[in-house]
């Protein structure tokens, strides 16, 4: 919690409960999710060990943001299991924060008329205890969790870089502001793994560099993080191991230097329009092929 010392020094640091590097944290296995006759994920491995940066890359519609939601909770997978610090992940949201994965999305999800600090305090409040009946009488339990409600989350506006916009109202911040303080309200739940959904898209370079050296940070203070992103030149500075999945399954999965320089990937970008870009058989496009547009 942030104390009177902590006001008083320069740069505060929030500190985590975090598991030991290395340590296997997330274990996906066999994860499918079909929607009707279309398999949007299939059979797709994935671990994630403390304090490391996983990125999950792939051609639009390639299965990234389902199976996401498959390790949230937001979906039941229709086939495989999620599994969180050894134990089994029950599919759903609130199970899986409270379980210390936490999450951001591709679209900005915060709540836009509230200032920035209560913002945040909403992520705190799946950790704290008060039940209803103390929040209406308010009694000393409920003032006291407020109180470190209240100071965790200014820590943690501090830590992402933005100290002074608490009572800011979300929607006036600029956007790349908007998409840190959702990282904020993300840590305020007390990850151990933290998955973020394209943190840059949309983004300047200015703002992208920012949210490079944040999440740089979180890993420093010993989270783990998994990133999708389509910023080629971003996920493979920033990760140290890199999953690419084409048509809902892994296609390549290494180090940043192992994934970008396999010709399969280059061609699943490249040719993401084109059904037989993945086919090693596949020949030059001969002259009677129209052209894509
Ligand atoms: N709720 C749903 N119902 C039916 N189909 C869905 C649903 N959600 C996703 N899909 C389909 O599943 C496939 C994978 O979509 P998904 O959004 O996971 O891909 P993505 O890799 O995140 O794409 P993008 O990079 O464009 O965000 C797509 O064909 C999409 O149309």
């Amino acid at each position: 919690m942030t104390t009177a010392a902590h006001a008083m020094a320069p740069e505060p640091e929030a500190t985590f409960d975090t598991v030991p590097r290395g340590e296997l944290l997330l274990q996906a296995a066999g994860v499918t999710m079909r929607f009707g006759g279309l398999v949007a994920v299939n059979s797709v491995d994935m671990a994630v060990h403390g304090g490391e940066i996983v990125g999950l890359i792939g051609p639009n519609g390639a299965g990234k943001t389902t199976f996401f939601n498959c390790l949230t909770g937001l979906y039941k997978p229709s086939a495989g299991q999620v599994s969180f610090a050894g134990r089994a992940l029950p599919p759903r949201p609130r199970k899986v924060v409270q379980a210390g994965m936490a999450r951001t999305f591709q679209n900005i999800r915060l709540f836009q008329n509230m200032s920035a600090l209560e913002n945040v305090m909403v992520g705190r409040y799946c950790r704290t205890s008060s039940g209803p009946f103390t929040s209406i009488i308010r009694g000393p339990k409920f003032r006291r969790e407020e109180a470190e409600t209240r100071d965790r989350a200014q820590e943690l506006l501090e830590f992402v870089g933005m100290p002074d916009v608490g009572e800011t109202l979300a929607r006036n911040l600029p956007y790349g502001d908007q998409r840190r303080l959702e990282i904020a309200r993300a840590l305020a739940t007390d990850p151990k793994l933290l998955l973020l959904d394209e943190p840059t898209a949309g983004m300047n370079p200015q703002e992208t560099r920012q949210a490079e050296e944040l999440i740089f940070r979180i890993r420093d203070s010993g989270l783990a993080v998994v990133v999708i992103e389509h910023d080629m030149r971003f996920i493979f500075n920033l990760c140290d191991r890199v999953l690419c999945l084409v048509r809902g399954e892994v296609l390549v999965e290494g180090t940043p230097e192992v994934v970008q320089s396999d010709p399969r990937v280059i061609e699943a970008y490249i040719g993401s329009a084109d059904d037989t870009v993945l086919d090693d058989t596949a020949s030059e496009p001969t002259p009677e092929e129209e052209p894509r547009a």
